[in-house]
């Protein structure tokens, strides 16, 4: 027999190439399990089968080429390249299977075994392709090893691939270094094996010695396939970072798109749907109710008070207040009902599948119920209660804006009869509740739309000669119902809470008025402003009045307020402390409407006002009943016996005058001098040369 003899340099580097095939192979497969396009799987299947193949038949070759007789050797062309078409259909083969999404046990041995007969079946046309004189001796046992090796070989191979394709696994480069060089080892083993299964009879001939020279072409081929493999585990690994990177793109994309959605959709403070969601939420439920003829009920809730608990104690403790009431309603209901915030203190509640209109009733009561106890926000105890409006789905509207609507209106009425309770939507609540509706909405507006603007009637001395002051009337032009009287929409502004707002601006209207003209030179009187009773009761009152003063350099003796009798004798704590410190700050004091109340006498002396104003109904009923007349007499006396002045309102006949001028009144104010005149209108009346004379300016 011939005696083979092997170079240790080429046998090191066909395991190279095998191990590096292998590490290959190892990567193509867990890039290819996660493309997800079908052309591009056909891509890295085809090119990463190629780049396999010509790997597992280079690495052949260089074994060959390690491989020497003592007679000149060749290779016939045909049956080299179709050991290379068998390496690279094999590899195909494997790389299709490994990449499926499951591979059972079975399937896993079935496709070693046709795997391993794939490279025995390459590696042996690559020896036939010696084409040996005589034929080559085989070994049976350890031709049958060699298969038998690469079977196992290929099983393993492709165990390993199964199992570390996911780009999860934890230490994943390692794992493939170690995996490769096993599978590198196992390859080259079968080859080698395969190789000591040949005898070469004595006197044998290679018949191709002269056909494919092997020396410099295995070398040639050999530098190639390592550079394609490498070229192509780069390529995989370049195209694995891109598309991960691409995916956390569109992972973070998708996330910041789910915020933005859910931010859009709900209320920032309370994490409640907000107006959007509901009208949604409210679409889809009135479409279910119509087809399963079910009935669906809004509940429009809004705090009392809350304005006053948010200007007064700050917005962050109303925050803590709204974040608390939203907790509480979402307890008090089942998880399917909607509780949203349309904004302020206004919360809507849908409930759906309400079997009767009673029970819409009993979940009313339940929503009452959960503001019984106190709530602590910022630590600090509070009772606030709910006016709740009801409209039910099919009865009281068919759309959404109708419900809302109905809702609202309903919770309206609550409002001006008492508050802390609930009311179904009646057809009764009619245009005058939404009028009303329509003017709470559209206040807040009005100031920051320069809608509201002041008017200034004169008070006169009773001689008629002297403009002793005026009282600063508010109006409001409103885009689309007119002039709206305060009549109208002051007592509106005290029930929603806004009352603080327009009072303030009322304040702070007439200290820039005043300015304006002092700054001008021009003769002021002393400007008389109103202060209702929730004005009267708020802790900071004084204090924001003496800062505006400040602010525009208004001595406090320019202004005077009044404040009707009824909110004067009322004797509440707060309202005798605002009293108390207007007066301490130089304020003067007028009781406005006398008469209209009940006065204690006590209190008249107590809060040492400067001005008592007799109603106009008074002034109007002493002309035309004597008794009318004698009651007007008892007022005057009175004051004057307290030290205090009289202003008679209202006057608008000579008769009316004439009557107060004998009475000795000492100011009167009405339609008969002037009407309330715009601020340059009254400014001109004020300055001008003639009578009446601008007097005791204050
Ligand atoms: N808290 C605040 N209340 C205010 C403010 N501005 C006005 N008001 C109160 O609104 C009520 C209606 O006021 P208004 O429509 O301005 O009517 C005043 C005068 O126009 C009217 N008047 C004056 N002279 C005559 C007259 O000869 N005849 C006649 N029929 N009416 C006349 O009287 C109203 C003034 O009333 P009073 O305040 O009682 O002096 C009214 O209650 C206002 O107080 C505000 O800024 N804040």
């Amino acid at each position: 027999m011939l005696q083979p003899t092997y170079s240790l340099a080429l046998i090191i580097a066909s395991l190279t190439i095998a191990t590096l095939a292998s590490y290959t192979s190892l990567h193509l497969t867990g890039r290819i399990a996660t493309v997800s396009g079908k052309n591009q799987r056909l891509y890295w299947l085809t090119g990463g089968a190629i780049a396999m193949g010509l790997g597992i038949w280079c690495m052949h070759f260089v074994g060959m080429l390690s491989f020497s007789l003592p007679i000149p050797l060749g290779y016939d062309f045909g049956l080299t390249a179709a050991s290379l078409v068998i390496a690279v259909l094999v590899s195909f083969f494997a790389l299709h299977l490994v990449t499926r999404e499951k591979v059972s046990l079975s399937r896993l041995f079935s496709s070693g075994i046709m795997m391993g007969a794939g490279i025995a079946a390459m590696h042996y046309t690559g020896m036939a392709a010696m084409r040996m004189n005589p034929a080559i001796q085989w070994h049976p046992g350890i031709f049958t090893l060699s298969i038998l090796i690469a079977v196992g070989a290929s099983t393993a191979a492709l165990w390993l691939m199964v199992r570390l394709r996911h780009q999860r696994e934890k230490h994943l480069l390692l794992r493939r270094i170690v995996a490769a060089l096993v599978m590198g080892i196992a390859i080259t083993g079968m080859h080698y094996t395969g190789m000591a299964a040949a005898d070469f009879p004595l006197g044998s001939v290679c018949t191709v010695a002269s056909e494919i020279s092997p020396n410099w072409l295995a070398l040639t081929i050999a530098g190639l396939t390592f550079g394609i493999l490498t070229i192509t585990l780069m390529l995989s690994i370049l195209d694995a970072r891109l598309e991960m990177r691409t995916n956390e793109y569109v992972k973070s994309l998708t996330t910041v798109n789910a915020k933005l959605h859910h931010q859009a959709m709900h209320d920032a403070l309370t994490g409640l749907p907000n107006r959007s969601l509901l009208f949604e939420r409210v679409r889809h439920a009135l479409v279910a109710a119509e087809r399963a003829r079910a009935r669906v009920a809004l509940y429009f809730i809004d705090l009392d008070g809350f304005k006053a608990i948010n200007d007064s104690l700050g917005h962050a403790v109303g925050d803590a207040l709204l974040q608390e009431v939203a907790a509480r309603l979402q307890q008090s209901l089942r998880k399917e009902d909607t509780v949203a915030r349309l904004g302020g203190d206004e919360f809507v509640i849908l409930v759906e599948g309400l079997p009767d209109v009673g029970m819409a009733g009993h979940i009313a009561e339940k929503l009452l119920e959960c503001f019984h106890d106190e709530f602590v926000p910022h630590q600090l105890g509070m009772r606030i209660s709910p006016s709740i409006g009801i409209a039910i789905y099919p009865d009281d509207g068919k759309s959404v804006d109708e419900l809302i609507s109905h809702a609202d209106a309903a919770m309206y009425e609550v409002k001006t009869s008492g508050r802390n309770n609930y009311r179904f939507f009646e057809a009764a609540m009619n245009a005058s509740t939404r009028r009303a509706i329509d003017i709470q909405r559209s206040l807040p507006a009005a100031i920051q739309n320069d809608e509201l603007f002041l008017v200034y009637q004169p008070k006169f001395s009773c001689d008629r000669t002297h403009i002793l002051g005026a009282e600063a009337l508010l109006r409001w032009r409103h885009p689309k119902l007119g002039m709206i009287s305060p009549a109208e929409f002051i007592p509106i502004a005290e029930r929603s809470g806004q009352i603080l707002e327009v009072g303030r601006w009322v304040i702070e209207e007439v200290c820039r008025q005043l300015q304006e003209w002092q700054t001008a030179g021009l003769e002021t009187v002393r400007i008389a402003i109103n202060l209702s009773q929730i004005q009267m009761r708020s802790a900071r009152i004084v204090e924001d009045i003496l800062g505006i003063t400040v602010k525009h350099q208004i001595a406090p003796a320019k202004l005077m307020f009044e404040i009707t009798e009824t909110v004067a004798m009322q004797n509440a704590v707060e309202t005798m402390q605002t009293i108390e410190k207007l007066q301490q700050a130089g304020f003067e004091l007028a009781i406005d409407d006398f008469g209209t109340g009940y006065s204690s006498l006590s209190y008249l002396q107590q809060f040492g006002v400067q001005q008592m104003k007799v109603d106009r109904s008074f002034i109007h009923n002493m002309a035309i009943s004597p008794k009318g007349y004698s009651i007007v007499v008892a007022i005057i006396q009175l004051a004057h016996s307290l030290g205090i002045e009289v202003v008679a309102e209202g006057v608008e006949t000579e008769e009316q005058l004439s009557l107060l001028q004998d009475l000795d009144c000492d100011q009167t104010q009405g339609y008969l001098h002037s009407p309330p005149l715009e601020g340059n209108a009254f400014i001109d009346l004020l300055n001008q040369p003639f009578a009446p004379v601008v007097g005791v300016a204050a």
